[in-house]
C-alpha cells in the first residue's frame, strides 16, 4: 500500500447529518429522525463495505481540508470547512499489517450544498442513525460510529485481529 516503516496514514472522514423531522413532528430520543450519509465502497481499501465518506490527506493538507475535498470527490457535495464539527479521532491499528495503520479525524457536517451522487469510489446513501447498517460495515464501526454521530467525540485505538477484520481491543487514545 505504501512505504514500509512510515507512520500511520492520516485520514479524515466526514459524516453529513440530515434531520428528517418536519415541523410539528415529535420524536423520542436524540437520534430519531436523524440520517447520516455513508457510502458503499466500489474499489480500494474496504471495497464492498459501507464506509464513512473520506480518505487520506494529501501532502500539505489539513484534515479539515481533506474532509471537504473527499466529500466533494466521492459524492459531489460541497461542504465548507467552517461547517465541519470535530466528532472524534480513531486510530485503526492493524498489527498484522502495520502499513495499513490509519490515524483518522472524524467530522460531522449539518450544512452543505448539493445532492449526493455516485462516483467512481462510492455509492452514497442515507441511513437512519438509529438503524446504522453495521452488518455491512467494518466490524469495528459499532464501537465508534454511534458515539461520533451522537456527540460523544470518541478518541479510541481500535486494534484489529490478525484477520484484519475482527476487533481485538478497543482502547482509549492518549489525549
Ligand atoms: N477498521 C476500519 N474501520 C472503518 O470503519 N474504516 C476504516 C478502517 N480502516 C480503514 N478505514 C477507512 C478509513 C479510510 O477512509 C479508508 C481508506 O482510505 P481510502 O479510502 O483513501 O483508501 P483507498 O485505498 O480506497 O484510497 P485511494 O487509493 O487513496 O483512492 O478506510
Amino acid at each position: 500500500m505504501r512505504n514500509p516503516g512510515a507512520g500511520p496514514i492520516a485520514v479524515a472522514l466526514c459524516f453529513l447529518l440530515r434531520s428528517d423531522i418536519v415541523d410539528g413532528d415529535t420524536v423520542d430520543g436524540d437520534t430519531a429522525g436523524l440520517s447520516v450519509l455513508l457510502g458503499r465502497k466500489k474499489a480500494g481499501f474496504g471495497a464492498g463495505k459501507v464506509v464513512g465518506v473520506g480518505g487520506k490527506l494529501e501532502a500539505g493538507e489539513s484534515s479539515l481540508q481533506a474532509a471537504c475535498r473527499e466529500v466533494f470527490e466521492e459524492t459531489g457535495v460541497l461542504v465548507r470547512p467552517e461547517h465541519l464539527e470535530r466528532a472524534g479521532r480513531i486510530f485503526f491499528d492493524f498489527p498484522a499489517n502495520p502499513d495499513w495503520n490509519m490515524d483518522t479525524d472524524l467530522f460531522v457536517a449539518r450544512r452543505w450544498e448539493g445532492e449526493p451522487a455516485e462516483s467512481d469510489e462510492i455509492v452514497p446513501a442515507w441511513y437512519r442513525v438509529d438503524a446504522l447498517p453495521l452488518a455491512d460495515m467494518w466490524h469495528d464501526a459499532g464501537n465508534w460510529l454511534p458515539l461520533a454521530l451522537t456527540g460523544s467525540a470518541p478518541q479510541l485505538r481500535i486494534v484489529l485481529n490478525r484477520d484484519n477484520e475482527t476487533v481485538a481491543a478497543v482502547l482509549p487514545l492518549p489525549r
